[in-house]
């Protein structure tokens, strides 16, 4: 039987609003799951039901969707999990508290502000015996399958040697009001928490998607960050496993936009680039090619595809989410807890290299 979730969703902020649109949608294929809307959790009544009469759509609306506080949200008997969609430095309180009520979480990217937040929310889910998952959306595009295809099990490019990945896009930095989230350090400003996760994601899943390196204590990490007001606006990380078999180059600016691909894994026989729309990371196909002067073999994996038109493709999360519940899983195994403890691991690293904190730190 298909399993259905019923969804809380904290914050009615832009985010929140794209995953409510994409996991209400009406596909072309059967869903795995069916998503539910059970409760918005929002600062202001008034903001919540506007929310919902904007964002919420199919069966979902047949169903009463209620504007709650974040706080009834967690208590609620309705809702089965919660999407955390709060800038960064909010996400350690929601998710604790939507534990303590036993509540499955999905928590926006980056999932917390170090790892200390991270161990301390991971202990309090092993504990209540509830689900928890850091919302890296990118992970689980389809596509991804078919390129850890080539990369890992048919070795296409044969050894794999660089990465290099690099997210900058399209933003106006120096118009941005202070308090904006990604430049106002008290909301976790910073390019490395905004997009740089984005770019060691990609490092992770294309140069060990089944998390052969299970510890930071296995790789060794470089750095370099541009601070203005306490936050990067610029970082380069080099990253490399303990033997320097490979190099990843990972790096991310608010200040360019950036052209060519997002990410590309150079092997010895050849590269394979993954395609993205501009100025954003999600994997929408792949090229690969050779040295030896063969055909490139190419793939285009558009989202409406499987989404129909205007997707954005964060139902592929919110479904490995909902079949692990259903199927008793605490953590998923693309995104597991380690893979978030290592990114976090990366970004505390590097921060500590340049002397960028934030209050979460002390
Ligand atoms: N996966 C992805 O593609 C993306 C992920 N993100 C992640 O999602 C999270 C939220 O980002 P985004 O949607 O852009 O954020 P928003 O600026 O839209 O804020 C989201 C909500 O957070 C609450 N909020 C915002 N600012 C404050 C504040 N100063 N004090 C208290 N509450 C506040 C509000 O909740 P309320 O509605 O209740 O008033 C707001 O609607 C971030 O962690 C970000 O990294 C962001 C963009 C894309
Ligand atoms: O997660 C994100 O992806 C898209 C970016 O534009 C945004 O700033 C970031 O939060």
């Amino acid at each position: 039987m298909t399993p259905t979730i019923r969804w809380g969703i904290i914050g009615a902020g832009k985010i929140s609003a794209k995953f409510t649109e994409d996991i209400c949608r009406k596909r072309p294929q059967t869903a795995p799951v069916n998503h539910r809307i059970a409760a918005i959790g929002c600062s202001s009544s008034e903001k919540g039901r506007v929310f919902v009469s904007e964002h919420v759509s199919g069966p979902s609306t047949d169903t009463t969707v209620a504007s709650l506080t974040y706080s009834e949200v967690y208590a609620s008997s309705d809702v089965d999990a919660v999407y955390i969609g709060l800038p960064h430095v909010f996400h350690k309180q929601h998710s604790l508290e939507a534990i303590a009520q036993g509540k499955h979480v999905l928590c926006e990217k980056p999932c917390f502000m170090n790892l200390n937040e991270l161990e301390e929310v991971l202990r309090a889910a092993q504990t209540k015996g509830v689900y928890f998952m850091e919302a890296v959306w990118v992970r689980f595009f389809p596509v991804m399958q078919e390129v850890t295809t080539h990369l890992h099990d048919l070795r296409t490019i044969g050894d794999l040697k660089r990465c290099v990945v690099n997210y900058s896009p399209n933003i106006e930095v120096d118009a941005l009001p202070l308090t904006d989230r990604l430049i106002d350090r008290k909301l976790g400003g910073g390019a490395i928490m905004d997009i740089g996760v984005y770019t060691i994601h990609h490092y992770r899943m294309l140069m060990d998607p089944r998390s052969r390196i299970q510890s930071m204590k296995d790789l060794d990490i470089e750095s370099s960050q541009s601070l203005v007001n306490g936050v990067d606006y610029m970082t380069s990380i080099l990253v490399s496993p303990k033997d320097r078999t490979s190099q990843g180059i990972l790096t991310c600016s608010f200040y360019s936009f950036g052209t060519g691909p997002f990410a590309m894994v150079e092997g010895t026989l050849g590269k394979l680039e993954i395609l993205t729309e501009q100025g954003m990371p999600a994997p929408l196909g792949y090229t690969i090619t050779f040295r030896d002067g063969r055909d490139p073999i190419s793939k285009s994996w558009p989202v409406s595809q499987d989404g129909g038109r205007g997707a954005f493709g964060f139902f592929y999360e919110a479904d490995a989410f909902a079949l692990d519940i259903a199927a008793g899983k605490l953590q998923n195994d693309t995104v597991s807890w380690n893979e978030s403890r290592i990114v976090l691991g990366i970004v505390d690293a590097v921060r500590r290299a340049s002397g960028m904190t934030y209050e979460q730190d002390f």
